[in-house]
């Protein structure tokens, strides 16, 4: 979008809860932007600017200086002195900024001097893809967004009178509606204030869903630049609503976060107060859940008071802030029930039933979570679906959520999936992997098929061998008891790693929509050969069998490392080496994709290692090349470095969502792009299966390792063997602002 509208910004944008902040921000064409906000001290106010610029600069140059001290580094804001000299000339859209310095950008600045933390203050947004609706470009529903561009002096025609421009998809978002007329004045001091009130076209006050807007066709790159401007602002709000219109929700999440009576310490209930109601306040915190909308009901066996499980919860969200966290807390309600008979089921569906007619909507839409032992999702799937459907008088849906692990091997899972399928249709169904939630793992299509420089390397050509590695530096902290029926490669290789391993090694899909994604991963999934035994390591880490609730003889692997191998044109010959351990020295997932090595190789590289192309998941998400470069200074001497993108760096202010949040706000709209479905559950316990039933069968050992360790020197063994090289005397470290 830059270069076609360079000057097309859209503004931060405010959830309900800072609604009352929603008229202040401005944020014209140039790099001059200001903020004024009711709880900062400093007032940067368009209007106090424009009084005394100059005593202006001065006192954001004393603040950032005071700034840069508290930083330890320097820090310079790319301000807009270089074009006030110019007053109506613009920024190219080509211009490059030394990249030198940190460029502190006016909300960094604002966030450092108002004490706030990064991720309170959303960033700006400069929109570069038109064709995104406004979630994907992730602006927060209800929000305001001001959007600005720039006119040429002289070419106010009677087609752009009739703005205000937007983009006719972005009109027809539902409830989209236009809030103002556009600013009264302009917050840029260089501007004739006169001149904009007489020019600005007064925009339709009713709800621009409906109306063609005005393309401007001087809007073509190039030729904004140095053209004299007069800025035009709207603002528009972003409709609420998650699905459709005039609907509610109900969201019914299983397991209490129950420590309790279980003799389990911290087991009971671990998912759900860890992970899903802390996703589900952090979609509230974002606008996407709303009071009167969304209704949250906790349903487990435990017998607790609605305030009780409130509390429960408020412990995993310390930090949020009172006022929103007790708005958030309200919508909960608690009912207790067991998981296999109709009473409590019954009493679950009379309480979504009242508050879904207190609300008065037009539809009604019921997402049950799961968040329970895989032993309990058939009964309780039963109950949903005798008790607890949406009824059929109303437009709305009903979704189910479960969670892995599906079963213990094929058949289980497959009697698990036909089971399921006797209650619920496919499309109802969302077998979650939180994996395919990670920002980075969502990146690795966007990586290999919009970027031509993969695409003619991601081959056996070039590639010499993938490994997809999870390591954990804890043990299996009171989770022992569900672990040891499980396992390592239950609990993570069969699922997670083998997604990242689909979206690594699959095709490209016909296009994104879910079907041809997954339709792709299933045709990987049975591509992949037998697993060979000897391709295996398992390991079980000392003290694993000190947790009371695993038995002494259990040789249940607390790390596996095993070979994959893609029968097809692309990966013959290849391996995926999928590891996964816990207790081991460090924590950390990523995708390491190691080239071959250069053929005729005059430097004599080789000793310092190949090219690898790291896909850091987390923590620090990073991507990073590890390159050859000549060592700097006066020899001709060869050394390994790297092509960072480090996240944190170049992504400053841009707070990462979490797996979880993603992944029920998919639900909430129907996307099962990131879901697993039925057959290709059925393809990745295919191929684990047969080894699966060897580690049951005891026909396979697991080796002991430190806790704190690399885990088995077996499985590093493994991976030389199958060809990875590692390389010594390199480490990447992840950059910091410091
Ligand atoms: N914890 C995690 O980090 C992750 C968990 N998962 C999956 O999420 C699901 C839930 O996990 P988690 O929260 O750890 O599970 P828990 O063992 O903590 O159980 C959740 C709730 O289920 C009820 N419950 C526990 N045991 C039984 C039982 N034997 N029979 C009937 N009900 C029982 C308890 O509520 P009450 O007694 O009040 O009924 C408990 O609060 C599981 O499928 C797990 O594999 C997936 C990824 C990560
Ligand atoms: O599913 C699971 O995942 C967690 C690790 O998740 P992460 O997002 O922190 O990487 C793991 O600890 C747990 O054993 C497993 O069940």
């Amino acid at each position: 979008m830059e270069a076609e509208y360079p000057h097309h910004q859209a503004g931060p944008s405010s959830s309900s809860s800072s609604s009352s902040s929603t008229t202040t921000l401005l944020w014209p064409c140039a790099t001059r932007r200001r903020k004024r906000s009711e709880d900062c001290d400093d007032d940067l106010s368009p209007a106090s600017v424009a009084m005394d610029p100059d005593a202006d600069v001065q006192r954001a140059a004393d603040k950032l200086k005071a700034v840069g001290e508290e930083l330890g580094h320097q820090i310079r804001v790319f301000s807009s002195e270089k074009f006030a000299l110019q007053p109506n000339k613009l920024p190219s859209s080509d211009h490059e900024e030394d990249d030198d310095f940190y460029e502190l950008q006016p909300a960094d600045y604002f966030n450092l001097v108002s004490n706030r933390m990064a991720d309170t203050v959303p960033p700006k947004k400069r929109i570069l893809d038109t064709s995104q609706d406004f979630y994907t470009a992730g602006f927060v529903p209800g929000a305001n967004i001001h959007f600005s561009y720039d006119l040429p002096e002289g070419s106010y025609t009677d087609e752009l009178k009739a703005g205000p421009f937007l983009r006719e998809e972005i009109q027809s978002l539902d409830g989209l509606s236009l809030l103002l007329k556009p600013a009264s004045q302009p917050d840029d001091s260089r501007m004739n204030s006169s001149a904009l009130q007489s020019s600005v076209p007064q925009p339709d006050p009713v709800p621009t869903t409906n109306k063609k807007p005005g393309k401007p066709k001087w809007l073509k790159r190039g030729q904004h630049v140095n053209a004299p401007a007069i800025n035009f602002v709207y603002r528009y709000q972003f409709p609420r609503q998650v699905t459709g219109s005039g609907g509610s929700g109900g969201i019914a999440v299983g397991g209490t976060g129950h420590a309790g009576s279980r003799s389990r310490a911290g087991a009971s209930g671990d998912l759900a107060k860890k992970k899903t109601f802390p996703a589900l306040y952090h979609l509230f915190d974002q606008g996407f859940i709303q009071s009167g909308e969304v209704h949250i009901f906790g349903y487990a066996r435990s017998n607790l008071s609605d305030d009780g499980l409130r509390e429960r919860i408020r412990g995993y969200l310390k930090g949020a802030p009172e006022e929103d966290l007790s708005e958030f807390l309200q919508l909960i309600k608690y009912v207790s029930g067991s998981y296999d008979n109709g009473d409590g089921f019954g009493k679950l569906n009379k309480a979504i039933s009242e508050y879904e007619a207190s609300s008065k909507s037009e539809s009604y839409r019921r997402l049950f979570y799961l968040a329970l032992p895989p032993s309990v999702y058939p009964s309780v799937c039963k109950m949903i679906r005798t008790y607890c459907m949406n009824p059929s008088s109303h437009p709305g849906w009903t979704r189910v959520i479960v969670e892995k692990p599906f079963g213990k091997d094929l058949d289980s899972a497959e009697e698990l999936s036909a089971q399921l399928g006797e209650l619920f249709e496919e499309h109802q169904l969302y077998r979650i992997d939180h994996y395919l939630g990670k920002e980075l793992v969502q990146n690795l299509l966007v990586l290999r098929f919009a970027n031509r420089l993969f695409l003619p390397l991601w081959n056996r050509d070039n590639i010499d061998n993938i490994q997809i590695v999870f390591r954990e530096d804890f043990g299996t902290e009171g989770r022992g008891g569900y672990f040891d029926q499980y396992g390592i490669i239950r609990d993570i290789i069969q699922n997670h790693l083998l997604q990242v391993f689909c979206l690594v090694a699959m095709e490209k899909p016909v296009s994104l929509k879910p079907e041809h994604i997954r339709d792709e991963k299933v045709k990987v999934l049975q591509s992949v050969n037998p697993i060979n035994i000897e391709e295996v390591v398992l390991g079980q880490y000392d003290g694993y069998k000190d947790d009371p609730t695993v038995p002494d003889d259990s040789n249940t692997p607390t790390f596996a490392s095993v070979v994959l191998r893609v029968h097809n044109e692309r990966w013959e010959g290849v391996p995926f080496i999928l590891k996964a351990g816990k207790a081991l020295n460090s924590r950390k997932a990523e995708v390491r994709v190691q080239f071959k090595d250069v053929p005729g190789d005059i430097f004599k590289c080789k000793k310092q290692g190949r090219n690898e192309f790291v896909i850091r998941l987390q923590p620090s998400e990073a991507m990073y090349v590890k390159l050859t470069v000549k060592k700097p200074g006066l020899e001709m001497a060869t050394e390994q470095s790297e092509l960072d993108l480090s996240y944190g760096m170049r992504y400053q202010n841009v707070k990462i969502p979490e797996a979880y949040e993603r992944l029920i706000l998919d639900t909430i709209r129907g996307d099962q792009q990131h879901f697993v479905r039925r057959d290709e559950l059925k393809a990745a316990w295919q191929i684990f299966t047969p080894l699966l039933h060897d580690i049951d069968d005891g026909k396979l050992k697991a080796v002991p390792y430190q806790p704190g360790s690399r885990g088995p020197k077996e499985a590093d063994e493994l991976s030389a063997r199958v060809g990875y090289v590692q390389t010594h005397g390199y480490i990447w470290i992840p950059p910091t602002l410091a």
